[in-house]
């Protein structure tokens, strides 16, 4: 049987549930695909550091140690900000390598171009990770793009910020404890503070409205709220008035083909779709013109909520090179 060879770039929350899901989905992965996999490199900056037990001798700090495995086919992408990300995975798709990828900051500014090079590569790019952790947005929008139109995308699209108002609401945490705990389960970006400031879910925005609307509006003219605005008094009286704030981001279309985008928190009553959306889920509605509204649900970051995308993202490439779907 052919073996597929893969290295992973950074080895921390999600670089490492990639490896886990890899190998607990081994055999079925292989029988599915008629292809072993085997995690041949991993690229981190300190390679002296204990991680997982068993993979040592894998680690790496050089990407050329990774792209120079003989018969590498595919690499997966868990490291922070654009670049060396980007230059990376420029290099991996220069070298026939497919790509996937958990890394939005890089994909927000650079997911049009990498895919078009991708494209003059006969290779694959897999993003589903990038948005949304574990709610499966990106292969359900490509999808409804076939025949529908997306008008308008409106979400909660950061689970450290929807975990930390949700504790400050529920449980009285301070944003300090809550902000400590969602380090503690692997939801906070390296540096939490895109989380806080909007910027995190602002690039996620950015992704979706590449997808949907083949375009972004200008950067610049997007404003971005954080949930660092609001006190805990603020949530204090939010219980009082029977509402509950949520960090809200939304793209859409006008009718003169201009894009607009905000993200913000907002005040939403019981009647309100987002009103039930707690702790670190996300929601991603869509407003198409046959379906009508769709809306989306589930956890939005996490180690294995992530990867089990990226994972997936890695059966459905295999799948379509070789010419077939990946069914259960
Ligand atoms: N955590 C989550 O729930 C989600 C995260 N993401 C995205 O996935 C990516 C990874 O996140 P996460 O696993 O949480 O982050 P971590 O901080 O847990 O891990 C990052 C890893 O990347 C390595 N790394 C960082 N920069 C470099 C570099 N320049 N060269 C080589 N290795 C590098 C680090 O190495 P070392 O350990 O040696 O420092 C570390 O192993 C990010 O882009 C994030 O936005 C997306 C969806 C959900
Ligand atoms: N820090 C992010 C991780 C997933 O994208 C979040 O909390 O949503």
């Amino acid at each position: 049987m052919a073996t597929i060879k893969a290295a992973i770039l950074g080895f921390g929350t999600v670089g490492q549930g990639i490896y886990h899901i890899l190998n607990e989905k081994r055999e079925e992965l292989r029988d599915k695909l008629g292809l072993e996999l085997e995690v041949a490199k991993i690229l981190v900056r300190d390679t002296t550091k204990e991680r997982v037990p068993g993979t040592a001798h894998l680690l790496t700090d050089s990407i050329d140690d990774c792209l120079s495995v003989k018969g590498i086919q595919v690499v997966f992408e868990a490291i922070v900000n654009e670049e060396p990300a980007y230059g990376y995975l420029k290099k991996a798709v220069e070298n026939k390598c497919h790509v996937i990828t958990a890394n939005k900051v890089m994909f927000a500014k650079w997911g049009l171009e990498l895919q078009e090079l991708a494209r003059q590569n006969g290779v694959f790019v897999g993003y589903e990770a990038t948005t949304a952790g574990g709610v499966p947005v990106i292969k359900t929008m490509k999808n409804i793009l076939l025949v529908n139109n997306v008008s308008r995308i409106q979400g909660v699209l950061n689970g450290t910020t929807n975990y930390i108002l949700t504790k400050m609401r529920a449980e009285g945490w301070s944003f300090e404890e809550a902000l400590k705990e969602a380090q503690i389960l692997g939801y906070a970006e390296a540096d939490p503070y895109n989380d806080i400031s909007g910027q995190d879910a602002f690039k996620k925005l950015m992704i979706l409205s590449s997808l949907a609307f083949g375009d972004q509006p200008n950067w610049a003219d997007v404003e971005v709220v954080g949930i660092d605005s609001i006190s805990a008094q603020q949530v204090e009286q939010s219980i009082k008035n029977g509402l509950r704030y949520r960090h809200v981001a939304e793209v859409e279309k006008h009718q003169d083909g201009t894009l607009f985008a905000k993200v913000a928190p907002m005040l939403v009553d019981k009647e309100h779709p987002l009103y039930p959306i707690d702790d670190v889920f996300n929601a991603v509605t869509m407003e198409t013109n046959y379906i009508g509204t769709l809306t989306l649900v589930g956890p939005g970051a996490g180690m294995y909520p992530t990867a089990s995308v990226m994972v997936e993202d890695y059966a459905e490439i295999i799948g379509k090179r070789a010419g077939f779907v990946v069914t259960i």
